[in-house]
Formats: C-alpha cells, structure tokens, sequence
C-alpha cells in the first residue's frame, strides 16, 4: 500500500500530543529522537518533522499529503489547503492586544498606529475588514516585548491562558480567531494516498471520540429503572443487566465527558448506587 506523508511540528508546542494521538491510533513510530523523517511499522505512514510555519508550503508543494498544524497557521497562508479535522488540542486565539494604560474603545482607536505581530496576513484581513489603517511590524518571536521597548503601540499574537500579556502590562482587546490543532490535507493528494488518508481520519475520529466520552456503569433497583434511563443518553440505548441479588440491574452507558460529573449528581439522586466511570480507548459510532 502506497505510504501517506504526514508532516508533524519538530518540536514545539504541537510535537508531544500530535505523537500521542499517531500513538493512540495504534500507529507505532520507528523513532529516532533527531530524526528528520521516521516510518511507521505497522502503518503506511512516513512523518516528517517540521517546523509548524513551514508546513503550509510543503503542503502546498505536495511534499507532504497531509498534516498536524496549527488552524492559525493556516489561516495565515495556508491557501487552497482544506482542513480533514479538528484534533481538540493545542487551543488558543489570535488577538490584539494594547498597553493596559492605552485608552482603547474601539478597533478605531488602532488607526494609525505600529501593530507588532507574527502574523501579518491575519492582522492586515482583519484591520482591512474593519477599515483601519496601520504600521505593521513584522517579529518572529517574543512580540508581546515590543510595546514595552517602544517598538510598537499594539500587537497582535497567539492568546491561551492570557499570562504572557499579563506579564508584559498588556490586554486583550480584540479577538481575531480561534485556533486548535487539525488535520491539514495537501490539494495535491492522490487518490491512492487519499485511500490511507480516509484511515487514518477513522482512527483519529475514534480515538477523539473516546477522549470525550466516559463509561458508565451503576447499580440500580428495579422500580428505578425508568427515571435513570431517561438521564442516561446511550450510543443507542443504555444496557440493561440483571444482578444476580433479585429486584436490581446493571445500567451501562456513555456519558460525555464535560456533563459527567452533573450526570453523576442526577444519578444519585434518581437512586443508582455503585456508580463506576472508566475510560474509553476508542469509540466506533
Ligand atoms: N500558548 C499556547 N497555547 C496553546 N496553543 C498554542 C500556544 N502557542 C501556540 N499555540 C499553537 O501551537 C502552534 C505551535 O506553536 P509553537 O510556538 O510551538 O510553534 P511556532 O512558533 O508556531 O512554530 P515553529 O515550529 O515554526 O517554530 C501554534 O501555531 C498555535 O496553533
Ligand atoms: O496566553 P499564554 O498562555 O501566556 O500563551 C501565549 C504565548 O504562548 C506563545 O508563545 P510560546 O510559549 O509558544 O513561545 P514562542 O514565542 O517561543 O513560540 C504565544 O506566542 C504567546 O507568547
Ligand atoms: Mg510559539
């Protein structure tokens, strides 16, 4: 079978959980730590490792099918590169952000001024759509530094948890775009790769599936069947099972991982007893 490209980030803040997710697919990597490029063992895969912001041309140029990047990135100038999926990891926004002394009511306010940024092309759509007109300064690194050196009165850059602005005396003011890793596809593939491709996103889908979802099982008596399984979604419907002590089942089902604990909470209440939540490795629907 014809082995699909994948580029992965070398290193940096994608390389760990894109690895784990190849790894949670069942995808074993004949791995050499500085290697550039590594095969799959049991998989017809090849990774290439590269920097996040090189891998939009080597898709383009289709020296890889496919990739775990950045959504930002692509957006920036990943043009005519479709996106397979989305991963859930590595969330964050593109934003502007200002002085926390500077005044700032509107995107008005930035008329005129010197916006530092890593992302030129994103913070030129964005003023262009609202009509404002700035000095951009383009950095590769760093670039909440540059209002503090006088080399810019704004910036525009990569915002999670907000504690690089707050370190540099900055605020958020205008969010431009959220972002997470996703599965980036060539619009150079070919059919054969393609084939590998649409494996690859089965098993990815999968295992994201499983990662949001939870097991359930609990103990119940029998006259409270009927209120527990109206709390209970299922892939279906919930299994019933009977214990071996007369009058009480067994109740499984799925339940989504950010509702759980508030499912837990109604369960209780509606009388389940010995309630046990386990992981789900993958998840087929
Ligand atoms: N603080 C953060 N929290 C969550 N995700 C982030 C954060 N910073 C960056 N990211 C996401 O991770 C991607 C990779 O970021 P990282 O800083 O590792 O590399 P980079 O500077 O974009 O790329 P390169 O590999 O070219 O050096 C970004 O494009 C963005 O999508
Ligand atoms: O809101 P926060 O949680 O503080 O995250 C935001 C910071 O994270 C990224 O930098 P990174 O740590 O990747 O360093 P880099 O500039 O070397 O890429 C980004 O460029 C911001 O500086
Ligand atoms: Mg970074």
């Amino acid at each position: 079978m014809k082995k699909l490209k994948i580029a992965v980030q070398k290193s940096g803040r994608l390389h760990d959980e894109s690895l784990a997710l190849l790894k949670d697919c069942g995808i074993y990597i004949d791995n050499g730590r500085d290697q550039l490029k590594a095969s799959a063992t049991n998989f017809p895969l090849e990774i290439y490792y590269l920097r996040n912001g090189d891998i939009p041309q080597y898709l383009k140029d289709g020296v890889v099918d496919c990739a775990i990047i950045g959504e930002n990135i692509l957006i920036e100038k990943g043009e005519g590169i479709s996106i397979a999926g989305r991963l859930g990891f590595s969330k964050c926004r593109v934003s502007l952000a200002v002085p926390k002394t500077f005044k700032y009511t509107s995107i008005e306010d930035l008329n005129g001024k010197r916006i530092a940024t890593s992302y030129p092309e994103t913070t030129l759509n964005y003023l262009k759509e609202k009509g404002i007109e700035a000095e951009l300064h383009i950095i590769n690194g760093s670039v909440e530094i540059a209002p503090n050196i006088g080399l810019a009165d704004a910036i525009c850059d990569i915002v999670s948890s907000g504690s690089t602005l707050f370190k540099n005396n900055l605020k958020e003011v205008e969010v431009i775009l959220k972002s997470e890793a996703v599965l980036a596809v060539s619009p150079n593939i070919s059919e054969k790769s393609t084939e590998v491709l649409n494996k690859l996103q089965f098993r990815i889908k999968s295992v994201l599936q499983g990662r949001d979802s939870r097991y359930v099982l609990l103990n119940a008596p029998n006259d409270k069947i009927d209120d527990i399984i109206k709390i209970l979604p299922g892939m279906k419907s919930p299994t019933l099972l009977p214990l071996a002590e007369e009058g009480w089942s067994s109740i499984h089902s799925v339940v989504n991982r950010d509702t759980f604990w508030e499912v837990i909470e109604e369960l209780k209440e509606a009388g389940a007893e010995g309630i046990l939540v386990c992981p789900i490795e993958k998840m087929i629907l």
